[in-house]
């Protein structure tokens, strides 16, 4: 049988099959010891295979095979060990909420979770949310930040999840696709989930409070599935989305107004910090490149990240 991972408590994996039906599935003995270094060896979104058991009049599976992973991401443990553990996998898309206010949303976080999601290879889209709080200077604001993030490839759009404005083109973007939603605290991710899906609500709740009760001492996520042909991955307690260690050359790469000018540097291994002719340099000095993209290349080259690291920008 196949089927699709949905969950994750310990030693057991909820699994979903094809044709809607769940089972409770562990891992062979054996397998746990193979393949990648993490703490768990399955998680959320894996595609997986197993076969039926029956002891005890019911019904388990045991997991055999995962498939390959489209993509996962992960976050590192706090504590000394530092050992890896995947949140979720299989991921098509990650809604980013930006707020102006009330919180405000720096382009230093925005730009920091953007390299991240590239280099996790998962699709980002920015959620300008609370548009019906912003005064002009406000509405200003976000269209300032709008032509930067379009103007490099992203998809962004302007909600409010309170009225309900635009919500129509977010469940829209979700159809057919792997969704996660992520942003600083008080954005309005729950009450975008909510007026996506109402009946979503209680279940999410639920498991974040058996969070907030640290019944489960490793961050977990669940898949779920809503009415119209779309499932959310809901991780409570992260509110970012993990970090990933990169060497100092690969940060451009994941800029991606700044890996299309590259082969235009003198060097190929180029920085774009003081070398000569460099292309970057050039379209920030004449305005194609935005000064607050720059910057935060800079902050995450100068390993400014250190204190927005996990605890701070993914989990609060
Ligand atoms: N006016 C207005 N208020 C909103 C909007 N979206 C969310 N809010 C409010 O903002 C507050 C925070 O929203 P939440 O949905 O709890 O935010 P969250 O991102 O889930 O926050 P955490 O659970 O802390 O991560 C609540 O009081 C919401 O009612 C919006 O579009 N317009
Ligand atoms: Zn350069």
């Amino acid at each position: 049988m196949t089927g699709t991972v949905y969950k994750s408590t310990g030693s057991w994996y909820t699994v979903k099959t094809m044709n809607g039906k769940f089972y409770e599935c562990r891992i062979k003995g054996r397998f746990r010891l193979e393949g990648i270094k993490s703490t768990n060896p399955i998680a959320v979104g894996d595609k997986v295979q197993f076969e039926l058991e029956t002891k005890n009049n019911t019904e388990t599976g045991v997991i055999h095979r995962i498939e390959e992973r489209i993509n996962y991401i992960v976050r590192k443990s706090v504590n000394l060990s530092k050992q890896t553990h995947i949140i979720a996998a299989n991921i098509d898309q990650v809604f980013l909420l930006i707020t102006i206010d009330n919180p405000p949303t720096f382009t230093s976080f925005i730009d920091r979770f953007l390299v991240t999601a590239e280099a996790y290879s998962v699709k980002p889209i920015l959620l300008f949310n609370k548009i019906d709080t912003y005064d002009d200077e406000k509405l200003h604001e976000v269209k300032y930040l709008e032509s930067i993030y379009r103007s490099i490839g992203y998809e962004c759009i302007e909600i409010s999840a309170a009225t309900g404005y635009h919500i129509d083109k977010v469940k829209a973007m979700m159809e057919g696709k792997v969704s996660m939603f992520s942003g600083h605290s008080g954005v309005g991710k729950s009450t975008l989930v909510n007026a996506i899906e109402p009946s979503l609500e209680l279940k999410t709740k639920e498991i974040s409070e058996q969070h907030m009760q640290g019944q489960h001492t490793t961050t977990f996520a669940e898949m779920f599935d809503l009415s119209f042909d779309a499932k959310i991955i809901d991780t409570p307690g992260i509110k970012g989305f993990g970090v990933v260690d990169m060497e100092k050359e690969e940060v451009g790469d994941y800029f991606p107004e700044f890996f299309a000018l590259k082969q235009d540097c003198k060097f190929n291994n180029c920085l774009h910090l003081k070398e000569p002719k460099c292309a970057v340099k050039e379209a920030l000095e004449n305005d194609e490149v935005s000064y607050s993209r720059y910057r935060s290349y800079l902050q995450i080259l100068e390993g400014e990240e250190e204190t927005y690291r996990t605890d701070n920008w993914d989990k609060e």
